[in-house]
């Protein structure tokens, strides 16, 4: 045994170190590639700039020579010949001046020219050009030069390759050939802005070209610079191509969701969330797992904590995510990652199932994903598994041996009981699934969760979903973008490739994503610029306009329901009571007709928590709350994520208003803003007044003349106005957070230590469809 932990403790050693190295080892290649980045881009201005320089040296040469051309006798040339115009010539002297090679340069320039291979400049040897043949010797009489001397005179120096000489002189030739290209009109397509070197790839044009008209019209630019759609449309048309304008949202057209080829699907391993109600056992059977496969796996393999791992069982992966629970996988499902294949539900057999294990029921079925049951904590003395299996059959739960095709398996997390069975239900179970994936196409996944390291940068560990990620693609992640420079898996070794289904730590972001955005591999940088840019823009324009509208409101669902045809209403209800809430849906389900109806997505008895949130938001739907409140998580994700939640206290007026939404004849809304909650800390009798509750504004303020519920364990007990808010002796009009208060109640007297008042706004808004 000490063996085993001083074995275990070395290799911990081990691996502390190597990240310490690997950290160091990438924080000095991250520096290494921002700088080599920033001499790119720096060099790659340069060039631009010094070849429209020398493209517009070479178009003045050009004319001042057709115009002497054009003045000398039978097509004989003299390039000593005045030229026709002083402009003209003074270009002309001007660029052959610079290409000269001659005392008149300025010193540094013949380095300067050397410092950038690939630029093209004109090199002046005096040779007289022959008449006739107009089309090659105009083309090489353009340049004044021999193509022995252009290529000698630097080359030779040099000592370069002969293939390399060879390339260029080839180069060389072509561009001298006076046979202009064919011109292909394109049609192309322009998002509301682009930046000069995507548009020229769009065209089929070079980049250079483009900035030189550019300059022409008086504006210098870089490749990189963004351009709007307007200057961009009048760009393609003076090149001679027509436009087709399209929406920004266009440029995330094609990158996910691109169709696999059907012929090279593989099979791929399941990916598994565990769920189940707090303390029944999730983490311990995620680490109990991982513990066996680590045992019966490669020798020393200590898995890495990177939010997901794999184990193998009968030679067959299985993926786990590890961050349990149905709040997680729903935040991600919330934010488009669909990336759970199945729902392993525990359930303590101490314990049976209790309100988190039919929250986990709803939020995978809502997803669609199939569960399998793990009836845990089986070793315990109070272990009673069928009655686990006749809890699950009213929540619509059937498991086998209730003759239903769920599976289930009892074991013990602790004891490692049965884990085999189980691994082996969840092969069983993805076989039944048929879980297929492509990969070799391009990578698309999922990030499960994001870090920013210190050594390292951002660190997103991605589950890759379809596709092989490999090293060196270029990935875009909600609004954030990166190239792929290490791949690391869960046992922290460095993998060249990442296949579908494969948990894996992808470094070279620019940003930190976050968990739930999915993942896809574009096709160049440019591309994943504009995509990251727009979905910041995007970002940025949703949190101006969350306070404007909010999504999973009645009315807009309505509008939805009308804009797109669906006949399903979603909707989450909170209550205080079970009995109340049957009500309420046995109501709600009455209301439906052929053409729409009320979807319950989740119903339960306590408060409206942050998963509720969640679940609402991956379904679209509103929450209703009648009797209880939302706690303050729940309320800032609804504020964040623009999630209505309605209160109600009589059945009759919440069936009213969704049976009016859903037939959209909704009568003025009547919108609640909060704007504090008080909490009682004292209660006195006064006579003439009666019970005054002493207070401390624990949240927002409390105003006079505004509506006021009394809360008892979440619970309102009472709804009404205020008779006095005091401070000190004074009457107020408001108390802010933090601040002590008295407050009596209008005709209501039932106040109790540690009961919370909750004020709010009651406005009533038009409702427009
Ligand atoms: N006897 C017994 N105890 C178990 C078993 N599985 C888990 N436990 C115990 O149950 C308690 C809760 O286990 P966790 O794994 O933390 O439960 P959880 O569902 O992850 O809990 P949260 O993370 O709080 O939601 C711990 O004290 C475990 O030791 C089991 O199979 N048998």
């Amino acid at each position: 045994m000490d063996a085993r932990r001083r074995a275990l403790e070395l290799a911990k050693q081990r691996e502390a170190e190597d990240r310490r190295l690997f950290q160091e080892q990438e924080a000095r290649r991250i520096a290494e590639d921002e700088r080599r980045q920033r001499e790119r881009e720096e060099s790659e201005r340069r060039q631009a700039e010094e070849n429209v320089r020398l493209e517009l040296e070479a178009e003045a040469r050009r004319k001042a020579e057709a115009d002497a051309e054009r003045r000398a006798p039978q097509g004989k040339v003299d390039a000593n010949a005045p030229a026709p115009s002083p402009a003209d010539a003074e270009a002309a002297e001007a660029a052959a001046a610079r290409g000269r090679g001659d005392a008149r340069r300025r010193p540094g320039e013949e380095d300067d020219a050397r410092a950038r291979p690939g630029v093209r400049r004109p090199v002046k040897g005096a040779e007289a050009p022959k008449p006739a043949r107009p089309d090659r010797d105009a083309g090489r009489r353009r340049g004044k030069l021999t193509l022995d001397k252009a290529l000698t005179a630097d080359d030779g120096a040099r000592g370069r390759s002969l293939s390399s000489i060879r390339r260029r002189q080839e180069k060389f030739k072509r561009s001298q050939q006076n046979t202009p290209r064919e011109k292909i009109a394109r049609e192309v397509t322009i998002p509301e802005t682009i930046s000069i070197q995507e548009l020229a790839n769009r065209m089929s044009e070079r980049s250079v070209d483009v900035i030189k008209f550019l300059m022409q019209q008086g504006q210098m630019m870089k490749p990189g610079d963004i351009i709007e759609a307007d200057l961009a449309e009048l760009i393609a048309s003076e090149f001679g191509h027509t436009v087709r304008r399209v929406a920004e949202s266009d440029v995330e057209e094609g990158i996910f969701n691109v169709e696999d080829n059907v012929e090279k699907l593989q099979s791929r391993p399941p990916v598994v969330t565990i769920m189940g109600h707090v303390d029944h056992g999730k983490t311990s059977l995620l680490d109990a797992i991982r513990k066996t496969s680590v045992v019966s796996g490669e020798s020393g393999g200590i898995t890495q904590h990177i939010g997901a791992y794999q184990v193998e069982q009968d030679g067959q992966k299985i993926t786990f995510i590890d961050t349990p629970g149905h709040a997680a996988f729903t935040a991600m499902r919330a934010r488009g990652a669909e990336a759970t294949d199945i729902a392993v539900l525990v359930v303590a057999a101490d314990d049976s199932v209790m309100p988190q294990t039919i929250e986990s029921i709803n939020h995978a079925k809502s997803a669609g994903v199939p569960i399998i049951v793990a009836i845990n904590k089986i070793d315990k003395p109070g272990a009673d598994a069928s009655k686990v299996r006749t809890g699950l059959l009213q929540h619509e739960v059937f498991v086998e041996s209730m003759g239903g095709e769920v599976l289930d398996v009892e074991v013990s997390a602790t004891k490692g009981l049965n884990l085999d069975k189980l691994l082996e239900a969840i092969l069983l179970q993805a076989e039944l699934l048929d879980l297929k994936a492509d990969p070799e196409r391009t990578a698309e996944g999922s990030v499960i969760e994001a870090q920013l390291d210190k050594g390292r940068g951002p660190v997103a560990t991605v589950l890759v979903q379809t596709g092989t990620l490999k090293i060196g693609d270029i990935v875009v992640a909600g609004d954030e973008w990166g190239r792929v420079r290490a791949l690391i898996n869960d046992k922290g070794e460095q993998i060249k490739e990442a296949a579908p289904s494969t948990p894996v730590e992808v470094l070279g972001m620019q940003g930190t994503p976050l968990a739930g955005d999915r993942m896809a591999v574009v096709e160049n940088e440019g591309k994943a610029r504009e995509i990251a840019d727009y979905r910041q823009r995007v970002a940025r324009e949703k949190q101006v306009a969350k306070n404007a509208g909010q999504r999973g409101s009645l009315e807009q669902m309505m509008s939805q329901l009308q804009d797109t045809g669906l006949k399903e209403f979603p909707l989450l209800i909170k209550g205080d009571v079970q009995g109340s809430i049957e009500a309420i849906v046995g109501a709600l389900d009455a209301l439906g007709t052929d053409e729409v109806r009320a979807r319950i997505v989740h119903s339960g008895a306590g408060a409206i928590t942050e998963s509720d949130v969640a679940l609402a938001a991956a379904s679209n739907a509103a929450i209703i709350g009648f009797n209880v409140r939302a706690n303050k998580q729940a309320r800032d994700a609804s504020a964040r994520d623009g999630i209505e939640i309605r209160y109600y206290n009589i059945i009759y007026d919440l069936v009213d208003d969704v049976k009016d939404a859903m037939s959209g004849l909704l009568s003025p809304e009547r919108r609640e803003t909060f704007l504090g909650n008080a909490e009682i800390r004292e209660v006195f009798n006064i006579t003439k007044i009666g019970k005054v509750a002493g207070c401390l504004v624990t949240e927002g303020e409390v105003e006079r003349g505004a509506g006021v519920r009394l809360i008892r364990d979440n619970v309102v007990i009472h709804e009404g106005t205020l008779k006095t808010l005091k401070r000190f002796k004074d009457e107020v009009p408001k108390v802010i957070s933090g601040q002590e208060c008295g407050m009596a109640f209008e005709r209501y007297e039932d106040i109790r230590q540690g009961d919370v008042i909750e004020c709010f706004r009651v406005e009533h808004v038009a409702r427009t469809l």
